[in-house]
C-alpha cells in the first residue's frame, strides 16, 4: 500500500513566509503523477516535505495509511533521485548502489542481487566498476535511479532529474523512466516546471501555482479542459491564444462574443452564468485555427497579416496581427499544408468548438464538444 494524502498541508519557513497554503491531493497506489508549475510555486518545496527533507508546518501527510508528518525521512519507505544525482564521487557505481543497502544491513549476496538486477534494467551492468567522474550526465543518472531502485522503495520521489541533461537524452531518459513506472509498478511523485515532461510521463497532472493546486488531471484533461486561465496559458506550445471580447448573450450550449475588432464569435461553452455585456477571454489553440481563403462564413473569423514564420521542420508557427486588435495571434500549420508565410494577409476560422471561454476572474466555462 502506498498510497500518499496530503490533507491542509501549510509549510511556513523561519522567516515566516508561508509558501505551501493548504494543499489537499490523494495520490493512489501506483500511479505516477508529476507536479508542475512555474519557478518558485513551491512543488520542490512539497516534494521534499513528502522525503520528510523539510518539516510540516500543518496538516497531515500519510503514507500508506499511516500518518507519517514526523517520521524519519529514511523510515517512510521512499527514495529521491535529484537533479545534482548527488552520487558519491570517490565510490564506483556499483559501490554508489550498493551503499544505503550494506548500512541497512543487508547481506552481501542479496546486495549483490539487487545492484545487479536494478543495472539490469537500466542496462548500466558494463559501467559498475568506473567513478561518477567517467560517466556522461545520462548514465550518471541512471545510477542515481539505480540507487533508488535497489531499495525497493514503496514511492519514488523524482526532482526535476533530467534538468542536467541535453534535449535528445531527456527525451530518452523520460521514456526509460515511463518504462520504468510499467515495470515497477511503483507510486511516482515527479517534479517539473517542463510541461513537456509532465504531459508525457504523467497519468495525472497536477498544476501549481504560487503555493495553491489550479488543476488536477490526466494530461488530455487539462489540455482539453483547462479549468481556468492559468492552466490554459501553461500547457501547450505554442501557449493558447487569448483575445479580449466581449459577451453579446449567452445560454447552456453556447456564447457569443464580440472581440474588439467588432468580429462576432460563437463558442460552445456553456455559459449561462455570464453576464451579458461581461468582457471576457477568448482562447483558442494554435494548432485549432483553421486558415480560410475566402471570407464567406458570417462569423468566427478574423483578418489578420501574417508578421514571422518560425518553421519547426514537421510543422511551422504562423505569428500573425488582427487587424483592428492589438493581439496577434499564432498559427500552427503542418508543413504539407502550410499556406501562410510572412507578409501574407488572410482570414482565420475560429471553430466553435475549439474556443475557450474564460470569465472576468479566469474561470473557464465548460466546452460543449458535440
Ligand atoms: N529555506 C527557505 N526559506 C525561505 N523561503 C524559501 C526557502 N526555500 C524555498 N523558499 C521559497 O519557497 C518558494 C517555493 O520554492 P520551491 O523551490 O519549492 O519552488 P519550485 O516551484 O520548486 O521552483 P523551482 O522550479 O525554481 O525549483 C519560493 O518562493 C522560494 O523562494
Amino acid at each position: 500500500m502506498s498510497q500518499v494524502k496530503l490533507t491542509n498541508i501549510v509549510k511556513h519557513f523561519d522567516d515566516g513566509t508561508e509558501v505551501i497554503h493548504g494543499i489537499n491531493l490523494d495520490i493512489r497506489d501506483g500511479e505516477f503523477v508529476v507536479f508542475v508549475g512555474p519557478s518558485g510555486c513551491g512543488k520542490s518545496t512539497l516534494l521534499r516535505m513528502i522525503a520528510g527533507l523539510e518539516s510540516i508546518t500543518g496538516g497531515e501527510l500519510t503514507i500508506g495509511g499511516k500518518l507519517a508528518n514526523d517520521i524519519a525521512p529514511a523510515k517512510r519507505g521512499l527514495a529521491m533521485v535529484f537533479q545534482s544525482y548527488a552520487l558519491y564521487p570517490h565510490m564506483s557505481v556499483y559501490e554508489n548502489m550498493a551503499f544505503g543497502l550494506k548500512l541497512a544491513g543487508m547481506k552481501a549476496a542479496e546486495v549483490e542481487t539487487a545492484v545487479q538486477q536494478a543495472a539490469g534494467i537500466l542496462q548500466i551492468a558494463h559501467l559498475l566498476k568506473r567513478k561518477p567522474k567517467d560517466l556522461s550526465g545520462g548514465q550518471r543518472q541512471r545510477v542515481a535511479i539505480g540507487r533508488a531502485i535497489v531499495r525497493k522503495p514503496e514511492v519514488f520521489l523524482f526532482d526535476e532529474p533530467l534538468s542536467n541533461l541535453d534535449a535528445s537524452l531527456r527525451v530518452q531518459m523520460r521514456l526509460e523512466i515511463s518504462r520504468l513506472h510499467q515495470k515497477l509498478k511503483t507510486t511516482m511523485i515527479y517534479v517539473t516546471h517542463d510541461q513537456v515532461e509532465a504531459m508525457t510521463l504523467g497519468e495525472r497532472i497536477v498544476v501549481f501555482n504560487g503555493g495553491y493546486i489550479e488543476q488536477v488531471g490526466s494530461p488530455l484533461e487539462l489540455y482539453d479542459h483547462p479549468a481556468n486561465l492559468f492552466v490554459a496559458g501553461f500547457l501547450g506550445a505554442p501557449k493558447m491564444n487569448f483575445l479580449p471580447a466581449q459577451v453579446v448573450s449567452n445560454s447552456a450550449t453556447e456564447v457569443v462574443l464580440k472581440l474588439s475588432d467588432g468580429a462576432l464569435v460563437h463558442a460552445a461553452a456553456q455559459g449561462d452564468a455570464l453576464a451579458v455585456g461581461e468582457q471576457v477571454s477568448l482562447g483558442i489553440r494554435a494548432e485549432h485555427i483553421v486558415l480560410k481563403a475566402a471570407a464567406t462564413a458570417e462569423t468566427n473569423q478574423v483578418n489578420v497579416k501574417v508578421v514571422l514564420v518560425e518553421n519547426l521542420g514537421d510543422s511551422s508557427i504562423a505569428y500573425a496581427r488582427i487587424e483592428g486588435m492589438e493581439e496577434m495571434i499564432a498559427i500552427k500549420q503542418s508543413s504539407e499544408t502550410a499556406t501562410l508565410k510572412s507578409c501574407d494577409v488572410g482570414s482565420l476560422y475560429l471553430p466553435a468548438n475549439r474556443c475557450h471561454v474564460f470569465d472576468s476572474s479566469g474561470r473557464a466555462c465548460k466546452r460543449i464538444l458535440n
